[in-house]
């Protein structure tokens, strides 16, 4: 299992995380939502390793090193100029010392040309090559910052029902999205963040109430404001 406890994240005197403490469990899907500028990739970043500069503690509770059987999908992906596809992913492979595989299974579901440059890709299929670079490598845990965001419909369903299959896998996945259903319809658990604080943590029986929450939240902070100011 991997838990974070008792995280604290301050960029200068900005403290971004406050006391964070979330596990996230083999065979699971736990979703992170939050509004824009909450922590949310923060505590990821934090979570991954991209961040050092923290107190609390991030850990496998079976001792492993988190990052050998951990796989990222960061918000923004990067790509090497005058990458292929196909040496991206090889690139992948080689710099965690793993053995090169076969990616056509996986790309006849994604359908990317492999043999472009990867820096020429659409957005959204920019998104479906780095998705291709975890997928292939079977990890442990994902954490996945945005995954939906810029993929096309059908790539939207493709995408939960790979999570969700790889959840009966046993995968772990600690997931971020601003598009609530994707969490509920795939999710096991949702962590709420407000202004880097853990609001609650809710259990696949109470997203009903997770739902409720938020709209009366927003209901009472931000419709109120708007009902003011169209008067
Ligand atoms: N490198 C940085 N230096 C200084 N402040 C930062 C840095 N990265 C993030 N922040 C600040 O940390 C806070 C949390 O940012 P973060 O990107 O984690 O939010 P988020 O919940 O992922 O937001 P979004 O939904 O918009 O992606 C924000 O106030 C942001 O300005």
């Amino acid at each position: 299992m991997l838990e974070v406890k008792n995280l604290r994240k301050a960029y200068g005197s900005h403290v971004v995380l406050h006391d964070v403490s979330l596990t996230l469990r083999p065979g699971t899907i736990h979703g992170l939502v939050g509004a824009n500028g909450a922590g949310k990739t923060t505590l990821l970043n934090c979570l991954y390793g991209l961040e050092t500069e923290f107190t609390g503690s991030v850990r496998d509770t079976t001792g492993r090193t988190l990052r050998e059987q951990t796989g990222m999908l960061p918000y923004d992906p990067y790509f090497y100029p005058r990458l292929t596809g196909r040496e991206y992913l090889e690139f992948c492979l080689q710099a965690r010392g793993r053995a090169l595989v076969d990616f056509a299974g996986w790309n006849r579901l994604l359908e990317l040309p492999l043999d472009q440059y990867a820096d020429e890709y659409s957005a959204g299929m920019r998104k479906k090559l780095a998705l291709l670079a975890l997928l292939v490598q079977n990890f442990d845990y994902l954490i996945l910052d945005e995954p939906f965001n810029g993929l096309d419909l059908e790539a939207n369903l493709l995408l939960k029902e790979i999570l969700q299959r790889l959840r009966t896998r046993g995968t772990g996945i600690l997931l971020t999205s601003h598009i609530l259903g994707a969490l509920t319809e795939t999710g096991d658990e949702i962590t709420v963040l407000v202004a880097g604080r853990v609001q609650r943590h809710y259990a696949a029986a109470e997203f009903d109430t997770l739902e409720t929450d938020l709209l009366n939240s927003l209901h009472r902070e931000k419709l109120g404001l708007l009902l003011d100011s169209l008067v």
